[in-house]
């Protein structure tokens, strides 16, 4: 009882685990794929039906050395979200998410272009792109592909970009990264700017998704910007290391989906990689080879503050996760957080912050002593 009481507490509401066929336990262990389930409990209504779909989060170690060739290193990649994938569709995922930049080693450590800058595609028709659309089309599946983007259409510049490719195996659109990191050894800004693709959400047939790729986490406007546009679930692909951000990483992706009224989906790498040369990040630290210990610790939390239990911190996993986006109403008719939420006032306050003449409103006591007297009367 006390047990429960200190669960709730920490962890919300109780959430149950979903049944999974047994063949995935056996792929499970062949594949050397940590699966986790979790659903999570809503309401019956009287006038919709549940909207159950189940999301599959999945995080990994990049398989290869970093310094293997990009087409070994590709197909060892292929081969493992194949696996991923195929596991998922026996678990009935239907919306399957990676980590970002999934399909390269992260290297934007190095601040090196070469061969890194190698890994970028075309979003729309790169080989990353076109393997996944004929997996989404053969299970039924919505597919979220975090790669490093080349617009070959505008000079041929480099993005951090979530695909989206739809279940019929066609591709739907993507979503820039909106927020570079310029923290630690995340050198990113040498690679890419800031994102020009907005706050898309993108209608599926298992309810309308958005993507908030890694640092936009802790930019709460970022996530707000997906839910103003009525996104029920967001998923938050990332790579970040243990020793930067492992204390906010339950909390922000769970905080988003209680203030916003969505599900939120964080996925993390796994793993170390190192890297062939030295590097320094202007930070006083000696050069070094590696980021750090990626440290998966993938969840889902609901609108209502509930989450998912954590996979691990250092292996391959799987969150199979149930989810019924009638909860996100439900939630917001419970709370009243977006009836609440005072747009408009905080619209004036960005625009007249953003201009040059802007000043911050502080009272002072200096300032009404100079315009008061001791009576209170103004002067
Ligand atoms: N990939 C990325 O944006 N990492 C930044 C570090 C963090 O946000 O924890």
């Amino acid at each position: 009882m006390i047990m429960k009481k200190i669960h709730n507490i920490l962890y919300g509401k109780e959430t149950y685990e979903i049944s999974i066929p047994k063949d995935v336990s056996e792929l499970s262990a062949i594949s050397n794929i940590q699966v986790v389930t979790c659903g999570f409990n809503s309401k019956g209504e009287q006038l919709r039906a549940p909207r159950v779909v189940r999301v599959g989060l999945f995080q990994h170690q990049h398989p290869v050395s970093t310094v293997t060739p990009i087409k070994e290193t590709r197909d060892a990649l292929f081969k493992l979200a194949r696996e991923a994938i195929e596991l998922a569709f026996k678990g009935g995922v239907n919306i399957f998410c990676f980590q970002e930049a999934w399909n390269m080693p992260f290297a934007f450590c190095t601040r090196e272009k070469s061969p890194w800058c190698e890994y970028a595609e075309s979003a729309e028709h790169g080989p990353t792109t076109l393997f996944l659309a004929e997996l989404a089309k053969r299970y039924n599946m919505v597919i979220i592909s975090p790669i490093l983007e080349r617009d070959d259409l505008h000079c041929e510049t480099i993005w951090n970009t979530a695909v989206v490719i739809d279940n019929h195996g066609d591709y739907l659109g993507k979503h820039r990264k909106n927020h570079i990191p310029r923290v630690g050894d995340f050198n990113e800004s040498t690679y890419y700017l800031e994102g020009n693709t907005g706050h898309p959400v993108f209608e599926t047939d298992y309810g309308k998704i958005a993507i908030n790729i890694c640092y936009g986490r802790h930019h709460p406007l970022n996530w707000l910007g997906f839910g103003i546009n009525g996104a029920e679930i967001v998923f938050n692909p990332s790579a970040t290391v243990g020793k930067l951000s492992e204390p906010l990483w339950g909390i922000e992706a769970r905080n988003a989906a209680i203030a916003n009224g969505y599900f939120t989906c964080a996925i993390n790498r796994v793993g170390t990689e190192i890297f062939p040369n030295e590097f320094t990040s202007g930070n006083g630290k000696p050069a070094h080879k590696d980021f750090g210990h990626f440290y998966g610790s993938s969840y889902v939390a609901a609108p209502n503050g509930s989450r998912s239990p954590g996979l691990s911190r250092t292996k391959n996993g799987l969150l199979i996760a149930e989810l019924d986006l009638n909860l996100c109403r439900q939630v917001k008719d419970h709370w009243g957080f977006q009836m609440t939420q005072r747009l408009e006032m905080y619209a004036d306050l960005l625009r007249s912050a953003i201009a040059p003449e802007f000043i911050p409103q502080v009272i002072r006591k200096r300032d009404i002593k100079q315009n008061k007297g001791c009576s209170g009367k103004t002067q």
